[in-house]
């Protein structure tokens, strides 16, 4: 049977749809779940084995980016929140999910209301929309079994990507091996330098997961690029897959053969 895959919205989300198109295309059975629907019980976490926090800009980034939706979750959603993580199923958050899961604690330590990391304004002051290099790095993470030491190319599109914390809490997570994805220059190196690094996240981290590998954070979006064409030189670059599909790949056969 095919994994269902929660889809979370809001206000603000953008990226829902996008997301459950990777998911689908992955083999996932996807449904689009409104934060209001796990509050009122119209809906349930345990009902699933995925669940994806989508981009965009919940609650129009008030306060900060992601805040707003990580106390919704921190506070009304905590028991179900812990109970799919003890039951080892798997949570990615993109961009704007990427915030949230840091606010509320899950990530990098994995609990809630233990915030130890920020993702603070971009270096360069702007909002960042373009194409960056990757580079996965050897991690426990379940997305990207397999891709270890490849380079990616995927889009970035946000204002408060920088990756901060205090040095005590960056040596435990490079320690631990949950950084997942630093952005690099064109020859595949992490790098500090702007515009290769979009925002000037410290040690160019652009994606960690938690201590069990299976919740997994990231600014750059894969799902937009899931078709071949989602990129812009297509025409002259052969990809023999094109990179976002592999994370949702990863996620939904770690599911089904649970
Ligand atoms: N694409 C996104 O998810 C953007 C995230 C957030 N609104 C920011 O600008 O940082």
């Amino acid at each position: 049977m095919k994994p269902r895959v929660c889809i979370l919205r809001t206000d603000g989300t953008n990226c829902d749809r996008e997301t459950l198109h990777a998911f689908a295309k992955a083999g996932g059975n996807c449904n689009l779940v409104h934060v209001n629907q796990l509050r009122n019980g119209g809906e349930k976490l345990a009902d699933y084995q995925i669940m994806a926090i989508p981009g965009g800009f919940s609650y129009g980034d008030d306060i900060h980016s992601g805040k707003v939706l990580s106390v919704e979750l921190a506070s009304f959603l905590q028991d179900q929140l812990r109970q799919f993580i003890e039951d080892g199923k798997l949570i990615i958050g993109i961009c704007n999910g990427f915030q949230v899961l840091v606010r509320t604690g899950l990530l990098p330590r994995g609990e809630l209301g233990n915030i130890r990391a920020t993702l603070m304004q971009n270096d360069s002051g702007k909002f960042e929309c373009r194409w960056v290099n990757l580079r996965v790095e050897n991690s426990n993470c379940v997305f990207t079994r397999g891709l270890e030491g490849t380079i990616l190319q995927y889009q970035v599109a946000h204002g408060e990507g920088k990756f901060y914390t205090n040095e005590q809490t960056l040596q435990e997570i490079e320690g631990a091996g949950q950084v997942v994805f630093r952005y690099a220059d064109a020859r595949g190196n992490p790098t500090q330098d702007y515009p290769a690094n979009p925002n000037g996240s410290l040690h160019a981290i652009a994606g960690i997961c938690d201590q069990t590998g299976r919740v997994l954070g990231l600014m750059p979006h894969p799902e937009r690029f899931v078709e071949t064409h989602h990129h812009p030189n297509w025409r002259r670059i052969v990809f023999s897959e094109p990179h976002g599909m592999a994370l949702f790949r990863n996620a939904v056969d770690y599911a089904l053969n649970k």
